[in-house]
């Protein structure tokens, strides 16, 4: 069985071709990067290693890679794939749609199998987002017969996997937990199940839980670290007063779970316990500048700051930490972040409020947009002061 996925990078080799290949696919690899693609193309295999005290090893083999720019020969791997999948970043689906509309195109033409393509983003709807942006490339008849042909089941994916800097620039090491789960009420009848991934009926629980506790916590860690001048999660969390400011902003998005899916609170308090000893790993090192990165994205009305904290003043619960972690997204100003400039340079020419709007889409009528105005000058002024 053969795989086709995008995105060589930390989640594609540590977390998503491991799953398929241990699931007993050959994963093909589609990437940008040049050096990644040739060492792929030259080992033809890669370790992944677990971060804990046992440092467990697997090897991922039969792996191969292509360009991502030699468009025809990701078009001829998507037409032979039994499975598509993805993790490039949410914003990089629309460069690789043209090439999965092409291949679908051959597909069609060869008989047109079934197929599914699955986006590992860190997204809602990930992959609906996907089929928009593929089917841009399709019309007419065509287009309706990819429709019956390709099915884009969304899918929550779960595992730590930091910057790698390792001696084999191919090795990825890990966090050992991970959860891949995926909407099967978007899949075919009697689709085969693949090992590794956890097939549920309705995914929004599960990614909101996810997003919403995962990568709020993450990203509020970060920018509460970043604002101290702090470079990794790990050292930002050994700081008692953070940890509490990073839990809060957590038991916020909870409160909002908790209401809207009716999850048990003891049990989701566990859950995000759990999460934080995740987030401070002993075997890892995740820099701020990582969990942080694309503050724009993370900033977005869909994402995991915007999204809970409207949700949950809508419900009449508290947002105040999350409303101090928006702000300090938008204080977020690492030097190797394009979106980071992006918004400081918003700041400096349309000033704070519009920079606000149009970025967290949050108006200026609305309370909560007065709140992140006021906890951004306040951040401002412990800085100058
Ligand atoms: N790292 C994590 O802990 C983690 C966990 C869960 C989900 N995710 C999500 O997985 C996705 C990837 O994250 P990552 O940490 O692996 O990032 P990464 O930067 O390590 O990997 C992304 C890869 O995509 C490649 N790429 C960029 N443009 C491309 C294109 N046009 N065609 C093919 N490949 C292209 C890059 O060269 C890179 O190798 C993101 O959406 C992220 O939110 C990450
Ligand atoms: O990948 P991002 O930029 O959406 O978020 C950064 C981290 O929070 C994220 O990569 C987590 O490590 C991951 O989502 C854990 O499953």
């Amino acid at each position: 069985m053969r795989s086709l996925h995008f995105g060589a990078g930390n989640i594609g080799r540590g977390f998503i071709g491991l799953i398929l290949s241990q699931a007993g696919y050959e994963v093909c690899f589609s990437d940008v990067n040049s050096d990644l693609v040739r060492l792929l193309q030259e080992k033809r295999a890669y370790t992944v290693r677990l971060a804990n005290a046992e440092q467990q090893t697997f090897r991922v083999e039969h792996v191969t890679a292509i360009h991502g720019n030699q468009l025809e020969a990701v078009a001829e791997a998507v037409a032979q794939a039994d499975i598509v999948t993805t993790a490039v970043g949410v914003g990089v689906l629309k460069h690789i749609a043209e090439g999965i509309a092409r291949g679908l195109e051959l597909r069609l033409e060869r008989g047109g199998a079934p197929l599914q393509l699955i986006a590992c983003e860190n997204a809602i709807g990930g992959s609906t987002q996907l089929k928009e942006r593929v089917f841009a490339h399709l019309s007419g008849e065509t287009l309706e017969r990819v429709n019956r042909m390709a099915v884009f089941p969304d899918a929550a994916v779960d595992r730590i996997v930091p910057i790698q800097h390792n001696e084999d620039p191919l090795e990825v090491r890990v966090e050992p937990f991970y959860e891949w789960v995926v909407d099967e009420s978007q899949l075919f009848p009697g689709f085969r199940r693949i090992e590794g991934i956890h097939y549920v009926d309705r995914l929004e629980p599960y990614i909101e839980r996810k997003l919403f506790t995962v990568n709020t916590g993450h990203c509020a860690a970060a920018y509460f670290g970043y604002l101290r001048g702090i470079a990794t999660i790990q050292e930002t969390l050994a700081d008692a007063e953070l940890r509490r400011r990073v839990r809060g902003v957590m038991e916020e998005t909870g409160a909002l779970l908790i209401d809207k899916y009716g999850f048990d609170a003891a049990e989701h308090a566990r859950y995000i316990d759990k999460i934080l000893e995740r987030f401070v790993n002993p075997y890892l090192t995740d820099e701020v500048a990582r969990v942080g990165r694309s503050p724009i994205r993370k900033l977005s009305a869909d994402d995991r700051l915007v999204r809970p904290a409207l949700q949950a003043f809508e419900r009449g619960l508290p947002v105040e930490g999350l409303v101090w972690a928006m702000a300090a997204a938008l204080h977020f100003d690492h030097a190797s972040d394009p979106e980071a400039a992006n918004i400081q340079a918003d700041l400096a020419n349309l000033g704070l409020s519009r920079t606000i709007a149009n970025y967290t889409s949050i108006e200026p009528s609305h309370p909560l947009h007065e709140a992140i105005r006021q906890a951004y000058e306040a951040i401002t002024a412990a800085a100058s002061s």
